[in-house]
């Protein structure tokens, strides 16, 4: 019987998804089957000065935490301004229940009166992690490495440091492999590395019979069917590797923290909001302030002080700290110690646009499959739960360039039973479209099952900013995406856009009685269907954002067109780095954990040879 036909279902409205957790948590507790990792906050009374301080345990500060500590020579200092991850980050499908929680630091951009205005307030949502892990704690898991042309540019802008060669190593000495179909074929199993501290697998997919269908139907329309998406250097269809393992997520804390929390060299406080770094009169960063519990601390570093609090929160440190655009840093009454102009510049971002397609599979399930599903993870780490709640494991990437060997588009899709109780939460909570928006989707979903593929722009050459709304450490900086300020990247997201639609005349989507729906944009309603206007308006209505802001502190070969150098220290201050998403120059070619938690390795070799 479908869902919605019993009465006591009605419960499967608004109060649904947190019953459906509180009966999880509830099982696992009885159960006991679960065990949820967290780390006590190091006791550091007495001790105020460090070799070295990393400000944020998020992809990238975890791997340079875990690398520096291995040399028990070295002091360290791990700074995070968020707690554990909760028991949700560990499950998969839980994602999305940290959104707009205490572990979410709940940035938006700035409205611009143009795009996203489809948008509850027309601010996009900017999800990032505030924990240890710190978003690889509740991103959606894809694991991707990017195109070998993303590190081929970085290269050739004169960072020396990141060839191919030595990025790939990096990738490596991260991964370790774990699933066994990608270990059993040679090929993939070569292209990752085995024995690292990462767990690398693919979900167990509830969806297979269906991802299946859409991998194929994307391989009719010319997408080629890859056996990984990696090994084909991010050119066609297949299956995404994710940061899991045996149904459990695997964050930067759980595979470069937790297993080395009894090292007595480094020192991991949580709850620590880092408020400036301490730059003396010969611009060498000496320390970090600190707020912890209300009470302000200074800890002290006699090498470095290694910034990774992320794409947002590094540049924002930096400006607070005396280094940035001058004229920007005196508004605010920050004297400026370094005229860094770049410092908060330069930033890119994945847009992200909705294409919703309905049909007749799959049916709606219903609450014994639930309860099946609920007994499947607790007992063997299987079913939904098992998998990412805003996407399922099948994936493009190609060109909208005949022939081109680099892609510049990327779509995930999420598959949605009809009726599915969780989706109009997931929706909302993920990208905050307005009520109408909203509604015109969920209706649809009632009577249809939800294809929903997220196009993805690779490669924007829109650059938004990031600046200081004032020069108080708790005010959010102020966030310009600039999403299709150059008008190239609307034009290259629709046509993309128009390329994916065309799954609609292969044999499965037919077979379905697939269709597009039509998402409730006022301004858009006279467009036809489909058509190139309808999409130029409906994508700079509901442009968002797949969280993966970077560029803000690129690296580069001088102070005027970068923030730090090859080796990731800040032009114009010694004993300073960042190491994070920030540094990249360029975006990569797909979902960028993966290559922030290389950025981290990286980095962490870098400051070891810089010592040897
Ligand atoms: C919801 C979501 C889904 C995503 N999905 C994917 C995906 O499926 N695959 C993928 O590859 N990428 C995904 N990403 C992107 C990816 O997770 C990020 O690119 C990556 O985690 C960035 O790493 P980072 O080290 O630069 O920053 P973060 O991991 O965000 O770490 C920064 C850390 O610094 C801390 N911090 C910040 N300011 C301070 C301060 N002042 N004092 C002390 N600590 C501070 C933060 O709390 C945080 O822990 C997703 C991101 C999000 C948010």
């Amino acid at each position: 019987m479908p869902l919605t036909a019993t009465p006591c279902l009605s419960l499967f409205q608004w109060t649904a998804p947190l019953t459906f957790v509180a009966v999880f948590k509830y099982l696992a507790a009885v159960h006991c089957l679960l065990s949820h990792d967290t780390l006590l906050d190091a006791d550091i009374r007495g001790i105020n000065s460090f070799d070295f301080i990393i400000v944020g345990a998020g992809s990238a500060g975890s791997v340079v935490a875990n690398r520096l500590s291995e040399n028990k020579n070295w002091n360290v200092l791990l700074l995070e301004a968020g707690g554990d991850p909760p028991i949700t980050s560990d499950i998969p499908a839980l994602q999305t229940l940290l959104y707009k929680t205490e572990n979410d630091w709940q940035y938006k951009t700035v409205n611009n009166g143009v795009t996203s205005q489809g948008i509850e307030n027309g601010e996009v949502s900017w999800t990032k992690g505030k924990m240890l892990g710190g978003s690889s704690s509740m991103n959606a898991l894809v694991y991707l490495t990017g195109n070998d042309n993303d590190y081929q540019s970085w290269y050739d802008a004169g960072n020396k440091e990141w060839s191919v060669d030595e990025v790939r190593r990096c990738f490596k000495k991260a991964e370790d492999l774990r699933d066994e179909v990608m270990l059993s074929d040679p090929e993939i199993s070569s292209t990752y590395g085995q024995g690292g501290l990462l767990a690398v697998s693919r979900f167990k997919n509830t969806y297979r019979s269906y991802t299946n269908k859409i991998i194929e139907s994307w391989s009719q329309l010319g997408f080629k069917n890859t056996s990984d998406l990696n090994v084909a250097n991010y050119l066609g269809a297949g299956i995404l590797p994710v940061t899991a393992f045996n149904g459990v997520r695997e964050s930067t804390f759980t595979a470069y923290l937790k297993p080395i929390e009894k090292r007595s060299n480094l020192k991991i406080v949580k709850h620590a909001l880092v408020t400036k770094v301490l730059i003396d009169a010969n611009s060498t960063a000496y320390g970090v302030e600190v707020t912890k519990n209300g009470v302000k601390k200074t800890y002290l570093a006699t090498r470095e002080v290694i910034l990774s609090a992320g794409s947002v929160s590094s540049p924002q440190l930096l400006m607070l700290s005396g280094v940035g655009p001058q004229e920007h840093l005196e508004t605010n009454n920050i004297e400026c110690l370094v005229n860094s102009p770049m410092v908060g510049q330069n930033l890119q971002d994945h847009a992200l646009l909705p294409v919703t397609i309905y049909g007749d599979k799959p049916d709606s399930i219903n609450l014994i499959d639930v309860v099946q599903n609920i007994k499947d993870y607790l007992l063997y780490r299987e079913g939904f739960l098992a998998q990412s709640s805003i996407i399922t494991d099948a994936a493009v990437f190609y060109s909208t360039r005949e022939g081109a060997t680099y892609p510049n588009s990327q779509s995930h899709v999420t598959v949605v039973n009809k009726n599915f109780p969780l989706i109009e939460l997931n929706l909302k909570l993920t990208f905050g479209y307005n009520a109408s928006v909203l509604e015109s989707i969920i209706d649809l979903t009632k009577e249809h099952a939800l294809y929903f593929f997220e196009y993805i722009l690779l490669h924007p050459y829109s650059r938004g900013n990031i600046s200081l709304a004032s020069n108080d450490p708790t005010d959010a900086p102020l966030i310009y995406a600039n999403y299709f300020g150059d008008p190239r990247d609307l034009e290259i997201a629709v046509n993309a856009i128009k390329m994916l639609t065309q799954i609609l005349n292969t044999p499965y989507f037919k077979s379905i009685n697939a269709f597009l729906g039509r998402m409730n944009v006022l301004a858009c309603d006279h467009f036809e269907l489909d058509s190139v206007d309808y999409w130029k308006c409906v994508g700079t209505n509901l442009v968002t954002s797949i969280f993966h802001p970077v560029g803000t502190c690129q690296m580069g070969t001088s102070i005027n067109t970068s923030v730090v150098d090859s080796r990731l220290r800040v032009h114009g201050v010694k004993q300073l780095r960042v190491i994070d998403a920030g540094v990249m120059p360029t975006i990569t070619s797909g979902n960028t954990n993966g290559p922030t938690i290389m950025i981290g390795e990286r980095g962490a070799e870098l400051i070891k040879e810089d010592y040897l």
